[in-house]
């Protein structure tokens, strides 16, 4: 059986981070695991509060798995502050890993922040040089490529500025805007686009952690990239045509592996 490793935060409320990442690799047929960089008192509606694991002890989660455990891909999510930024980076370049999958989560989808706007340095400096796929939503290229993005072109120069960084390859998500849910995904090379409709919804908690752990499912289980991203597209579109209304504000995706397997089978 393939293993995947979340490197993430964990939303008690269950619809994003790590929890949506185990949701995921169960629902692609891959091992997961986790490593809990921050622990979030969050809901559908809001965060309460944050609160970091120290970066020894996110350092020794991560040797105890890579001790032990031949690791296929790893997603990693959000990572708040700088410290737990270099205690990841250094780790991921001590095991070298393949298959790496960054989000760089910066705000929930109900706005509140989960990424100290002053870590945005070190984040481009140690951790996206690590990833192989970089799957920024459109505030987050705009941020990381400091530019405004306001249509397919901005989606694409964005993601030639941050391929510059040094990342293997970007993703930018159509998410934020409008029309279309369109995603650019920039090799270096030529772009290539992924499209869905867009789905009239506004349970959408947890897209982008579902996206980028299905792509880091697909790669460990052999997927070429265009391809991994293409099956993570369908997959993340039915787990929103799917999507719960659970709570009061923006309610989870859904994940089970009938609802993918009949999805693909289409
Ligand atoms: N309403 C929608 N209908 C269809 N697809 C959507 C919708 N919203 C988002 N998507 C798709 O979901 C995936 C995740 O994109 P999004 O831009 O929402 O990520 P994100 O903002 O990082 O998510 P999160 O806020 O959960 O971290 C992308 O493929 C995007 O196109
Ligand atoms: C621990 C954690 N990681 C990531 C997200 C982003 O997901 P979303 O923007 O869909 O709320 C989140 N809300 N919580």
């Amino acid at each position: 059986m393939k293993k995947v490793l979340s490197i993430a935060g964990s939303d008690c409320s269950g619809g994003a981070g790590i929890q949506a990442d185990l949701k995921t690799f169960s629902a692609h047929g891959v091992f997961g695991m986790s490593v809990i960089v921050s622990v979030v008192a969050e809901n559908t509606s809001r965060v309460i509060d944050i609160q970091d694991v120290k970066p020894d002890m996110i350092e020794k989660q991560i040797d105890a798995i890579f001790e032990d455990i031949d690791v296929d891909a790893v997603k990693v999510g959000m990572l708040s502050q700088p410290d737990c930024m270099k205690a990841v980076a250094e780790k991921l370049k001590q095991y070298a890993p393949a298959n790496v999958v960054i989000d760089p989560v910066m705000y929930a989808k109900n706005g509140c922040p989960l990424m100290n706007p002053g870590a945005i340095d070190t984040l481009i400096k140690t951790v996206l040089p690590l990833a192989d796929l970089l799957t920024p939503n459109i505030p987050e290229a705009e941020k990381i490529a400091g530019i405004e993005i306001n249509n397919v072109e901005d989606m694409k120069k964005s993601a030639v500025e941050i391929y510059k960084m040094g990342c293997k390859n970007v993703l930018v998500k159509g998410g934020h805007a409008t029309g279309n849910a369109l995603d650019i995904l920039f090799d270096g090379n030529k772009f290539y686009s992924f499209d869905a409709q867009r789905i009239e919804t506004k349970n959408t908690h947890g897209t982008g952690c579902t996206y980028s752990s299905a792509i880091a499912s697909n790669l460990a289980l052999g997927f070429e990239l265009q391809e991994a991203v293409h099956r993570a597209k369908e997959y993340v579109t039915i787990a929103i045509q799917h999507s719960l209304s659970i709570g009061k504000g923006n309610g989870p995706t859904h994940h089970f592996y009938e609802l993918y397997k009949n999805g693909l089978k289409k």
